[in-house]
């Protein structure tokens, strides 16, 4: 690359830094794409990138596949219906410890190591819950044990974090209302509740595929650019399955409440995040109005 290159990129993203400048960025970091630590801290070293361009950048993070790997240590299995984990009251507990003993320290330390302020917020001090009502593929109603949905959001505690311009991570817990104990959220349901309560600029979803494919089974196939109405079709089609189906029911919904745009981008590959944002072309997918 030669030296103008480099000043090429810096000017292509002139406007997107300036019209970007003091706005929120909601960035769901998703367990499918923390395999492997050294990857993370690259998403994370443009959390810092973000922070220092003006951006508020706030984190919720997933942890799905080590939450698998610690109940299969314990002797659990792990069960999905429709996308939310079975959690019977033996597993809440190791849900828990994943999420706040593990992973979310995890994540502030690679945002502190890279010289950016972090501090984890656990979501059950962020999110009210309650109990998810579920039903199965034939509509009946389905016992899912200790899994919520967010009813409500109390900002305080992240209000002082953020008005100290330090960034939030968030866990994907929540207090449950009638009990206070906790529940467990599906981390893109979380992500989009605080996005919507927030009116967040941007909604940016971390994972292990490009974005949004035509063919799930081909990463050459990226939609990059879908609206709400086109993303309701794939679902009803088939093409959208499996954890993609909460992330982009989510999106749609986060929409509808305002929120301006919804990013799908692979949390795998080097810069993706900056890429996505700071680029006339972008890299991943795009949901829009
Ligand atoms: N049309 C699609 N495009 C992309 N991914 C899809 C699609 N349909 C299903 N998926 C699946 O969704 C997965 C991402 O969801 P998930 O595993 O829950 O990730 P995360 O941990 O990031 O929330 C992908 O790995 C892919 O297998
Ligand atoms: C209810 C429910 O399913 N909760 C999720 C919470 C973590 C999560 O969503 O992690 P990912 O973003 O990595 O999928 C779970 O237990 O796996």
């Amino acid at each position: 690359m030669q030296p103008i290159d480099k000043a090429n990129a810096l000017t292509e993203a002139l406007p997107y830094l300036q019209a970007f400048r003091g706005k929120t960025f909601l960035i769901k970091m998703g367990g499918s794409a923390m395999e492997n630590p050294e990857l993370v801290a690259k998403v994370m070293r443009d959390i810092v990138f973000l922070e220092v361009a003006g951006i508020n950048p706030i984190v919720v993070h997933g942890g799905g596949k080590a939450i698998s790997a610690a109940m299969e240590k314990a002797g659990l299995e792990a069960k999905f219906i429709g996308g939310f984990r079975v959690t019977t009251d033996e597993a809440i507990d190791i849900v828990s410890r994943v999420l706040s003993d593990e992973i979310n320290p995890g994540i502030v330390r690679m945002i502190r190591d890279f010289g950016g302020k972090a501090v984890g917020i656990p979501g059950n001090d962020v999110f009210l819950g309650e109990k998810l009502k579920a039903t199965d593929a034939e509509g009946n109603r389905v016992d899912l044990g200790r899994v919520g949905e967010v009813v409500g959001c109390q900002l305080s505690q992240m209000d002082a974090v953020r008005r100290a311009e330090i960034v939030p991570v968030i866990s994907p817990l929540a207090c449950e209302i009638s009990t206070g104990k906790s529940l467990n959220i599906n981390a893109d349901l979380a992500a989009a509740a605080l996005a919507k309560e927030l009116r967040v600029a941007k909604l940016v979803y971390l994972s292990d595929v490009p974005g949004l494919l035509a063919d799930p089974k081909d990463p050459s196939t990226l939609i990059k650019s879908v609206t709400r109405s086109e993303a309701d079709q794939l679902i009803a089609d088939g093409t959208i399955s499996g954890g993609m189906i909460p992330k982009i029911r989510s999106a749609v919904d986060a929409l509808n409440a305002g929120v301006r745009k919804v990013h799908f981008v692979d949390g795998r590959l080097p810069h993706a995040l900056l890429l996505e944002i700071f680029t006339d072309g972008g890299i991943g997918t795009e949901v829009v109005r």
